[in-house]
């Protein structure tokens, strides 16, 4: 089995389709930390207004919980993550949870989001979201990809580049913490 995964980025990134399709790949249960937010979260997005860190604690509490939790396939959470802060505190959930950074041109990124329908997200929240967004840093596992061109064609680079990291690191190492799943 491997380690929990969180599929992370701003809005539009990606997170719930290439989350969804890695899931289906690895046999894994998949999550939409979407259906997490309390109500008031998603009554504030849906109002244009972006999210605090004190609306985001909570939520935060419960995709932790959710990655911690016993998953016997394994389990990948599409989640923006968008701060160290917040995915420092889902590693103190779930400490071995290993980050993909979905990465998408802010042009592109506004098309899908003007032409994704019934969506509570608007298009509107989306510069709030990318000034939010702080990179993985190096000391995070985890890797950055870019998120275009096609979702089976990244869930492909995903496990490719999860392979090469394993393949690189002798087994029994302290060097397999820093393996991606
Ligand atoms: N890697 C990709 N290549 C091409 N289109 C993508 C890719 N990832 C996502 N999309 C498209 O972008 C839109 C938003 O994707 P979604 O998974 O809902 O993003 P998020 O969950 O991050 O908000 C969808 O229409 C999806 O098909
Ligand atoms: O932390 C946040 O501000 C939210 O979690 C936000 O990043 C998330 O993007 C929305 O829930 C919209 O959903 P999509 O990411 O699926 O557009």
């Amino acid at each position: 089995m491997h380690r929990p995964i969180v599929v992370m980025g701003v809005s539009g990134a990606g997170k719930t389709e290439v989350g969804a399709a890695l899931a289906a790949r690895l046999g894994a249960t998949f999550k939409d930390a979407d259906d997490l937010h309390p109500l008031p979260n998603v009554e504030k997005m849906t109002a244009g207004v972006p999210l605090t860190d004190e609306d985001r604690w909570p939520w935060l509490r419960l995709v932790g919980s959710e990655l911690a939790a016993e998953h016997p396939h394994g389990i990948v959470v599409a989640c923006s993550a968008l701060k160290r802060a917040y995915r420092d505190a889902i590693r103190a959930a779930a400490p071995s949870t290993r980050f993909i950074l979905l990465k998408v041109d802010p042009s592109v990124l506004m098309e899908r989001l003007v032409q994704r329908p019934g969506h509570f997200m608007p298009p509107s929240l989306l510069t709030s979201q990318l000034e939010t967004l702080e990179a993985l840093e190096t000391a995070e596992a985890g890797m950055t990809l870019i998120s275009e061109g096609g979702i089976e064609a990244l869930v492909d680079q995903i496990l490719t580049k999860s392979s090469q990291e394993r393949l690189a690191v002798p087994a029994g190492t302290d060097q397999n913490e820093k393996m991606i799943f």
